[in-house]
């Protein structure tokens, strides 16, 4: 897909801090609107430290990065919920609430981000199922999904608002080799559609079998593919 307009993410001079420590320094770097992003780097490099920034769970205390139209370097508090209703957040464990169906886990997420007429939630929900390739799965509880179909209801939940970026840590961290595979066919997918994702993973599979650009954290910086060539067959 052509990258066109203004950048879905811009990091300018950005520092991410965990408490006094410094785990990214200087950071400068742009993702377009429909790019897929692998982010990599061995454990502690500082992935989830970035994405936890992007969407404003770990203040930016130096430097700017700006998401569709927000500000994140001084986001009002109140303003956060606007910025994650544009953003969808996939995470390696998949923090499904294990006693609602699955209809029910949507719902909750729909109506915590303002949803209220029920026959446009009803048909919501069915649209994000189907995107993810889930049958009818509505009515069970988690555990009656495999590891593969749980993490598709957390994407489907994730994509309720129609997300500019998907924010993925780890997504097949917990997944066997095929069923990884079939969740990263959903994201491509989904990528297709224009939404512009960027993914954390340890799974060097996925990036040799679908190559992509690829950032990697490294000794408190960040290499990207797209300026250096990457050595990354070589990560711990
Ligand atoms: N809540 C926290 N409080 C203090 N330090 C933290 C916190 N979370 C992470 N850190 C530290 O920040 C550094 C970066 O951690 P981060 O979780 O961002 O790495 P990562 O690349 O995502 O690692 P992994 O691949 O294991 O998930 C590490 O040194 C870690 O110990």
């Amino acid at each position: 897909m052509p990258f066109s307009g203004e950048p879905i993410v811009r990091i300018e001079d950005a520092t991410i801090f965990q408490d006094d420590k410094t785990v990214l320094n200087n950071i400068n770097l742009s993702i377009n609107k429909g790019e897929l992003v692998y982010l990599v780097g061995r454990t502690g490099s500082g992935k989830s430290s970035l994405l936890k920034t992007l969407y404003a769970d770990l203040p930016l205390r130096l430097g700017k990065i700006r998401i569709a139209t927000h500000d994140i370097q001084n986001i009002k508090r109140k303003d956060i919920p606007l910025l994650r209703r544009k953003l969808g957040v996939v995470f390696q464990d998949f923090q499904l609430f294990p006693d609602r169906s699955v209809a029910e886990n949507i719902f909750f997420v729909m109506k915590a981000t303002g949803w209220k007429n029920k026959a446009k939630m009803k048909s919501k929900l069915a649209e994000v199922l189907m995107r993810v390739g889930l049958g009818v799965v509505s009515s069970k509880m988690p555990h009656q999904l495999s590891g593969g179909e749980q993490q598709r209801v957390v994407i489907a939940r994730a994509l309720i608002n129609d997300p500019l970026l998907l924010i993925a840590d780890e997504p097949t961290g917990n997944l066997d080799p095929e069923v990884s595979d079939g969740i990263f066919q959903t994201f491509m997918e989904i990528n297709k559609g224009g939404t512009s994702i960027l993914m954390a993973t340890h799974d060097y599979n996925l990036i040799k079998n679908y190559p992509k650009r690829v950032l990697k954290c490294e000794k408190g910086s960040i290499l990207d593919s797209n300026e250096v060539e990457l050595s990354l067959f070589k990560v711990s």
